[in-house]
């Protein structure tokens, strides 16, 4: 039986039934049987009769949609979740096998080592450390606090002592936002690049950490970020995914294929691998950061123009993005330290990310694909985001056609 509530007043309905059991706003029903979807058999204070079901929620579930409106409110960081992940090695550990993204901070230490020499250094969000353990291993800085929130902080002071560096690395734990430092930062490095470059949106505590620690003329690493984009071919996702249905065993399971539109195309697809001849045309910088000038009230919207010309014919299944940031020499003139987690670099753990189009489109070479690009931030979850496409199709062709396209997919609320 379920007990259930009544969460708000019901107007009056006529029931097909005689006996209609009456209640009100907040009553707690016994439901007995459920004769029809609409009619349920209920008993309130002794009382049996038909209630109309769609008056009524399974008890508690007030409470539960309270509770999840004052998570929102009270954790919109999701902060418990967030660094309780944080807090085990399957992250780290994923971070730290990425030779591609680990090696290029290391070459960034590396190459500015001489620069780095009595420097004062914050290792925003460092993890077990390494980044921090990096600048201890390959210069010479006076000091870094490395601040990591979650639980690992403990054991990254344990890796610091391990390694015999606990005279330079100072292992604090704290958000970055609430933690106190003894003085003003040099130079503050991170590692706060999420999915589609901004997923998770760390990059807002790097900058708060920056008006608020880095001093006069000091240097962020990265110093610039740029969100990248391009018209692609996803033949074998979109097999995979939807052609599937087509004749699964000789049997037509096409019917199946709305569901699988939205259970495998409404949301991004990250950790997505694009390989260079999947794009259609050379891709395009929508966004760029400059991460001295950015300001935190510039994350809730930002938006970016493309214009491809498509250079082969093909499939046009999606868009593909990727994200590259740059380290700028602490010399002047110094080497810029790239690192690209584009189709032509190594493969990083972000991989790529991929949004499918409602429905492909065949293109030509010559055909061009326009039009914007919006990241809007969830203005309750925190970390997350919605991102916006418009397209327009033109093709130069006989058919002087074009086809226009929107779609907002959601990362991941
Ligand atoms: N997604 C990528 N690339 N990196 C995620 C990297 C996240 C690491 O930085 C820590 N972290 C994130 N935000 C803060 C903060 N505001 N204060 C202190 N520590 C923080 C997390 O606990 C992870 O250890």
């Amino acid at each position: 039986m379920l007990a259930v509530s009544v969460p708000f007043s019901p107007r009056l309905t006529v029931s097909p039934f005689a006996s209609q059991l009456s209640f009100s706003s907040g009553d707690k029903l016994l439901v007995h049987t459920k004769p029809s979807s609409d009619w349920w058999w209920a008993e309130l204070q002794g009382v049996t009769g038909y209630a109309p079901a769609s008056y009524l929620q399974p008890d508690g579930a007030e409470e539960e949609e309270e509770e999840e409106e004052d998570t929102s409110l009270q954790d919109p960081w999701q902060d418990e979740e967030y660094f309780g992940s944080y807090g085990t090695l399957k992250l780290h550990l994923e971070m730290l096998s990425d030779k591609t993204r680990t090696e290029a901070y290391r070459q960034v230490i590396f190459s500015n080592s001489a620069s780095l020499r009595n420097k004062v250094v914050m290792d925003l969000g460092c993890g077990t450390g390494i980044i921090s353990l990096f600048c201890a291993q390959l210069a010479q800085p006076s000091v870094v606090y490395a601040v990591e929130a979650s639980s690992m902080a403990a054991y990254t002071r344990q890796l610091v002592k391990q390694n015999g560096y606990e005279e330079v690395v100072v292992v604090l734990q704290g958000r970055a936002e609430e933690i106190e430092l003894p003085e003003q930062v040099d130079v503050l490095v991170s590692e706060w690049m999420g999915n589609c470059l901004l997923f998770e949106f760390m990059v807002e505590s790097v900058l708060l950490a920056r008006d608020r620690w880095l001093r006069e003329g000091g240097v962020i690493w990265p110093s610039s970020a740029a969100l990248t984009l391009v018209p692609c071919q996803a033949d074998s996702y979109f097999s995979e995914k939807m052609a599937f249905w087509e004749q699964p065993y000789g049997l037509d399971f096409t019917p199946l294929q709305p569901l699988a539109h939205q259970e495998f195309f409404t949301k991004p697809k990250f950790s997505h691998l694009i390989e260079p001849n999947d794009c259609l045309s050379a891709p395009c910088d929508v966004i760029c950061l400059n991460m001295y000038t950015l300001q935190v009230k510039d994350l809730e919207e930002m938006n970016g123009q493309f214009h491809f010309c498509v250079e082969k014919p093909g499939v046009f299944h999606g868009f593909t993005a990727w994200f590259t940031v740059h380290f700028k020499s602490l010399e002047e003139g110094g080497t810029t330290v790239e690192l690209n987690t584009g189709p032509n670099s190594e493969p990083t753990h972000w991989k790529q990310t991929l949004f499918m189009l409602d429905k492909p489109v065949s293109v030509c070479a010559g055909d061009s694909i326009s039009g914007t690009i919006l990241l809007r931030r969830n203005p309750v979850w925190r970390r997350h985001m919605t991102v916006t496409l418009n397209w327009n199709i033109s093709s130069t062709g006989e058919t002087d056609s074009s086809q226009v396209g929107t779609k907002t997919f959601p990362m991941w609320r």
